[in-house]
């Protein structure tokens, strides 16, 4: 079965960044600048404490001009850091806006390209929350939380840098002192967090795809009455989805310990600076630096703490985001061959399943030579629709191959072969807006004037004139101004936009009335000339006018 990889429901976070840094490689440079930036703005706020210090052991000679210097720095280094935080902050919001922009394109792009296969095998729902909930956190993680984090590490790191240069004894000790009680409180933190993290972003992809199925289900689930049994159900993924919250919150709190660090470290500490000082191994202004110093640097770890939450939750995101875009390759990867302009649709052994466990088609074999016409019927549930999906290269045979024209679909360029072998389905997909929208997403960028051509070819300008507004008649909500019949005939107009050599036509089985019927019919007759014409047929008026009927049964042709 499928040729496509399946998403985890709780996606690696291993490697993470590494995987991550390919995407960020064309902001590279807007990167570098905000990072650094942010490096000096620290290195600034840092500066602060051994300046004061500095002021107070003038203060104490009585050295008024070393005063007046200190004093002088100190201000310089207040200004360079608003500056420079300002300039780091803006830095640091574009490139993530730009980031961010570039990924949305991209998880478009390449949703909009995604086998058929890979779209059906997973709920829209996780689909949507992948490429438009995860952006969305990861643009509030990238725009408030990031900058704080980045010059939190820096002062954590540049902190332990000046308490090392003015007393390595005092530094050492806070470091033995305060370290491994700090580790372990990470350790006991990231030994829940990446697991625990990711249950709650599936539990919350479970919610959105559960709640984008009751929209639209909406008429399936309100037609029967109260549809009690799909709110048990969204109240279940809701249940689920509180209580891994609770284990979230619970797992958060365990970094709270990081206060009660802090508290007695800063006592040690304190205890020992007199003592140093007592015997004359200190002086004040390095006592005064070294307290400045420590507070900075324990109030940045706890902030950094408070924040480690929603840095895990932005990684967690990140890797289920991740995990989308390696799953679909991108479109540039694969260009094949430009289809040959007409030829014979040849099925060699085709044996496909949607599942590993049951093949739905047995090895088909079948000729549809150009230019000709030929109904498929059969029971229903016998794989007609899978057969033309296969037909149309939407779907790649588990077994067997289609060649078209001599070649094997794999090997033609994609693009070229949607507009060559053309499948309108049973249910044509029609988006809000008006009918020119709709014809507009038939490839080729089609004009005003493509379309009216389109239209007169099909014979169709009675049907669209009978709308005031022509081409554009607003359709409704995902075309709800339109009848099963209509939105073929839509179909159909994309189709003569496209100008393919191999039209597919899944009929509609919901009864049309008569006018709607005879149109169809009249416009896939217009349509059809020049063209291999194959018709899942279910109207006995069509599938009399066809010369050649192949008959599907349980996956074989009869
Ligand atoms: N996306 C899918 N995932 C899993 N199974 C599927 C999928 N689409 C179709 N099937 C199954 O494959 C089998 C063949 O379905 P198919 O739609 O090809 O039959 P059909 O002959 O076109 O039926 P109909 O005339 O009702 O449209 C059926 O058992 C169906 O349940």
């Amino acid at each position: 079965m499928p040729d496509i990889r399946l998403l985890a429901e709780v996606a690696p976070t291993h490697r993470i960044f590494r995987r991550f840094w390919p995407y960020l490689r064309p902001h590279r440079a807007i990167l570098g600048s905000a990072l650094l930036a942010s490096l000096l703005s620290t290195a600034a706020v840092v500066g602060i404490a051994p300046v004061i210090g500095w002021g107070v052991d003038a203060v104490t000679a009585g050295d008024a001009t070393r005063l007046g210097w200190a004093v002088a720095v100190m201000v310089a280094l207040v200004v360079a850091r608003l500056v420079l935080l300002h300039r780091s902050a803006v830095l640091l919001s574009e490139a993530g806006e730009r980031v961010i922009r570039y990924l949305r394109d991209l998880v478009v792009e390449r949703l909009a390209g995604a086998p058929l296969r890979f779209v059906e095998a997973h709920r829209t729902g996780d689909l949507l929350r992948r490429s438009t909930g995860e952006i969305a956190d990861l643009t509030l993680f990238l725009r408030d939380q990031l900058p704080n984090l980045i010059s939190l590490g820096l002062t954590v790191v540049l902190t332990t840098g000046l308490l090392l240069v003015y007393s390595w004894l005092l530094a050492l000790l806070l470091i033995a002192l305060f370290l491994p009680l700090a580790v372990g409180v990470v350790l006991w933190f990231n030994r829940s967090a990446a697991g625990i993290f990711g249950h709650r972003a599936a539990a919350d992809a479970m919610m959105t795809a559960t709640f984008t199925e009751t929209l639209n289900a909406h008429e399936a689930l309100v037609a029967p009455g109260r549809p009690q049994e799909w709110v048990r159900r969204f109240r279940a993924d809701n249940d689920e989805l509180l209580a891994v919250s609770d284990d979230t919150v619970r797992v958060q709190n365990r970094l709270e310990l990081f206060g009660l660090v802090e508290g007695l470290a800063t006592a040690a500490l304190l205890m020992l600076s007199v003592w140093l000082v007592r015997d004359g191994h200190l002086g004040v202004g390095t006592v005064v630096v070294f307290v400045l110093a420590t507070r900075n640097l324990f109030e940045s770890l706890l902030t950094f703490a408070a924040l480690a939450g929603q840095a895990q939750l932005a990684r967690v995101g990140l890797a289920r985001l991740v995990d989308l875009l390696e799953a679909l390759p991108s479109s540039s990867s694969e260009p094949g061959e430009p289809p040959p302009p007409r030829g014979d649709l040849v099925a060699e052994g085709l044996r496909f399943g949607y599942t590993d466990d049951a093949d739905v088609l047995h090895g088909v074999c079948v000729t549809f030579p150009a230019g000709e016409r030929t109904g498929l019927v059969g029971a229903t549930g016998s794989g007609k629709t899978t057969l033309v999906k296969l037909l149309a290269g939407l779907y790649e045979p588990d077994v067997g191959r289609v060649r078209y024209g001599g070649v094997d679909l794999r090997h033609l360029d994609p693009s070229d072969l949607r507009r060559r072998i053309v499948l309108v389905p049973q249910q044509v997909h029609i988006i809000t807006g008006t009918l020119a929208e709709n014809l507009a997403l038939a490839p080729g960028s089609p004009d005003r004037s493509d379309m009216r051509r389109a239209v007169g070819l099909l014979g169709l300008d009675d049907w669209v004139d009978r709308w005031p507004e022509g081409l554009d008649a607003d359709l409704g909500a995902r075309g709800d101004r339109l009848s099963a019949g209509e939105r073929q005939i839509v179909g159909l107009l994309r189709a003569a936009l496209v100008d393919p050599a191999v039209l597919l036509l899944d009929e509609a089985t919901a009864d049309l009335d008569p006018e709607t019927a005879e149109r169809l019919e009249a416009a896939v007759e217009r349509l059809r000339a020049g063209r291999t014409l194959i018709v899942i047929a279910h109207r006995a008026s069509s599938i009399e006018r066809l010369p050649r009927v192949v008959r599907v049964v349980d996956g074989r042709l009869a």
